[in-house]
């Protein structure tokens, strides 16, 4: 049974933990400059601190970006791939700024960057020279010192109780400057020699044979939070249930995902409090047309979903089978598309906006909470009876004036509102009690998220395949609809005691127009594809990247790289960037081409959702019934 405590399976969102200062740090800059002044602390303030590359070691860095980056990327690593650290330190740049943002009070892997962010990264002319040296001599140039550009915003915001929190150039939201001759992304290894292929029937769950714990990293990536052993839930021989059974125990989960929330250290803070990092903005325009501008790029949301069937085709024509289902795209070059920028929407705006799309009337008597099925980053899930039927809806409570993300809170109940789908979780209606209690009432997956099953149980290919299969339904809906998901992982895909497998959280859909491209970083960095990470221009085939990362952890019970830490993950997805299937032996062929499509660098090169929904992997796909033993095993823990 979830809880507020267990509904949430890992820590996955905690880069902003690991990259923030130290407790004694953040105590030292958080101190009010004088708590019986009334006059706040300055706005906008920005520190320049130059940081240097001498071709063997970065230096200038504030203090605590060295010892995360020495702890985490060894200088050896450093010196492989500088490209690859500086990848790495934007995230830090970009996560200290959603820190800031958020006041330090939550924790979150997840990144937006927008315009208004002042954070960007800026190598300076000089060290665009010498990283381009260094490729040019495979990194055994010794040219001279070189610079790098930090800017360091200092912003001093007032929080919604009033006060003030200031912040210093080692804490506050850090912005590496890279001048336009950007240094191309780390040599992306070649195509994988052809697997040795082997049928991976998995007759009964087994275990994931993953590795061991790391010696060394400071705070592990939590999967799960229990420690009871789990046991394999039965199945028939085409997985499905097996009748009149209750369901054994699923697979005991291996001892590496044993892990209490005690054995997370650092002074974590508590793993359910994730902050929200959303960055969209949006505007209601007309009663039929939501443009939802977001200071990063366009968001337009339309309420023309027939008239909106646009193109979303590899322009290259790289699919291997491309139907008529998926229009003819553009030839044109993707144009880089930016909105004239405007001012954010403030919270009157916002709350303006809120209350068209609202139900006026009074909730409390329509539904009653049953129980509290998850804590979210912006609210706490509660599932609830209808009053006078048996129906039974999810219900998604959040203050709404403590949000600190409250137009993407706008945008996701828009997009849930507009777009519906079977394989999307839908939206029933909305509330906004006493002005600050905003309910979102949704269906209700009681089946919860995919973590849990893949974290517990190992599906079998035609179980994995089904899962594919839904998810791309509604991907390929959603990009239909020019509708970027931009997060995709097993935790945003719910799953119904039926087998019924949907997507959610569509807090970071963006709408992109067909042959343009955005460059707003968002996402969760372990399922974030390359093209993202190294900041390039990025459309819908962000999604197919998550997708294939999301298979793998379907397979492997974990996505690449979540053992590391978020630096040293985000190091080493822009330095390897396809990452390796640990499994590929024993994967069908159809499965490895599977991935190797969804899994390629270069998103022009990528399958799209027409060519994967016609894969002949998807051909393996059993019902979705053959899910429920496990949904079912892995909800009675
Ligand atoms: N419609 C639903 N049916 C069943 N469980 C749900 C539903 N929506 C969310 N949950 C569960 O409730 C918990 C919290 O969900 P929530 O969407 O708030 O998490 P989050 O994605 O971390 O937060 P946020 O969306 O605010 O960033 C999760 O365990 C999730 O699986």
């Amino acid at each position: 049974m979830s809880t507020a405590k267990s509904s949430k399976v890992r820590i996955r969102n905690f880069i902003g933990r690991i990259f923030s200062p130290s407790e004694k740090d953040k105590d030292e800059e958080m101190k009010p400059s004088s708590s019986a002044m009334d006059i706040s602390q300055p706005y906008n303030t920005v520190h320049r601190v130059h940081v240097g590359y001498d071709g063997q070691k970065f230096s200038g860095l504030p203090q605590p970006w060295m010892d995360i980056l020495l702890r985490d990327i060894s200088l050896a690593d450093q010196k492989s791939n500088p490209n690859a650290v500086v990848t790495a330190l934007k995230f830090y740049a970009q996560s200290m700024k959603e820190n800031e943002k958020t006041k330090f009070m939550t924790t979150n892997s997840v990144f937006t960057n927008s315009d208004d962010d002042d954070v960007d990264v800026q190598l300076t002319g000089q060290v665009t020279e010498h990283l381009r040296n260094l490729q040019c001599t495979n990194g055994s140039a010794t040219s001279p010192s070189t610079s790098l550009s930090v800017v360091s915003s200092c912003s001093a915001r007032p929080l919604t109780n009033g006060n003030t929190f200031s912040t210093s150039s080692t804490d506050a939201s850090l912005s590496l400057s890279e001048r336009n001759n950007v240094p191309s992304p780390a040599p992306v290894p070649s195509s994988e020699s052809a697997p040795q292929l082997k049928s991976f029937t998995g007759e009964a769950p087994k275990l994931h044979p993953r590795s061991p714990f790391p010696t060394q990293p400071p705070v592990l990536p939590q999967r799960s939070k229990t420690s009871t052993p789990v046991m394999t839930p039965p199945s028939s021989s085409n997985g499905a249930p097996v009748p009149g059974s209750k369901g054994p125990p699923v697979p005991p989960k291996p001892s590496h995902l044993k892990i209490t929330s005690s054995t997370v250290s650092s002074g974590c803070s508590s793993p359910i409090h994730h902050s929200s990092a959303r960055s969209v903005g949006n505007s209601l325009s007309n009663g039929s047309v939501i443009s939802t501008t977001s200071s990063d790029g366009d968001v337009q949301l339309s309420n023309k979903e027939n008239s909106n069937d646009k193109s979303v085709g590899d322009k290259n024509g790289n699919t291997t089978s491309k139907t008529t289902a998926e229009p003819a795209a553009p030839e044109e070059p993707p144009v880089r598309v930016r909105a004239s920028h405007r001012e954010k929407l403030s919270d009157t705006e916002v709350l303006d906006q809120l209350r068209e799309i609202v139900n006026p009337s009074n909730p409390l008597g329509k539904y009653e909470m049953k129980k509290q099925i998850g804590v979210g980053a912006s609210g706490t899930v509660f599932v609830a009876h209808v009053a006078g039927s048996s129906d039974v809806v999810a219900v998604k409570r959040m203050a709404f004036k403590t949000q600190p993300k409250k137009e993407m809170l706008l945008t996701e109940i828009k997009v849930m509102k507009q777009y519906r789908h079977p394989n999307l979780v839908n939206y029933i209606e909305s509330y906004l009690v006493d002005a600050d209690d905003l309910w979102v009432v949704m269906d209700y997956l009681e089946g919860g998220n995919l973590t849990d099953v893949v974290v517990k149980t190992e599906l079998d290919e035609g179980q994995i395949a089904a899962v594919l299969q839904e998810c791309l339904k509604a991907l390929h809906f959603l990009h239909r609809h020019s509708i970027v998901h931009r997060d995709i992982k097993s935790d945003n895909v719910l799953l119904g005691m039926n087998g019924e497998v949907k997507l959610t959280d569509m807090g970071f859909c963006a709408q992109i127009q067909p042959g343009s491209k955005r460059d707003t970083v968002v996402g969760t960095p372990y399922w974030m594809s390359p093209e993202i990470l190294n900041k390039k221009q990025y459309n819908y085939k962000v999604d197919i990247w998550s997708l294939g990362i999301m298979a793998l952890e379907m397979i492997d019970g974990e996505p690449p790289y979540l053992r590391e830490t978020p630096l040293k993950a985000i190091y080493l997805i822009a330095q390897n960037g396809k990452p390796e299937i640990k499994q590929r032996d024993r994967l069908s062929s159809e499965f490895n081409n599977f991935l190797d499509r969804c899994l390629v660098v270069d998103p022009d090169n990528r399958a799209d959702t027409t060519e994967l929904l016609a894969h002949p992997f998807l051909k393996k796909a059993k019902p979705l019934s053959s899910l429920i033993p496990y949904i079912r095993a892995v909800r009675e823990k």
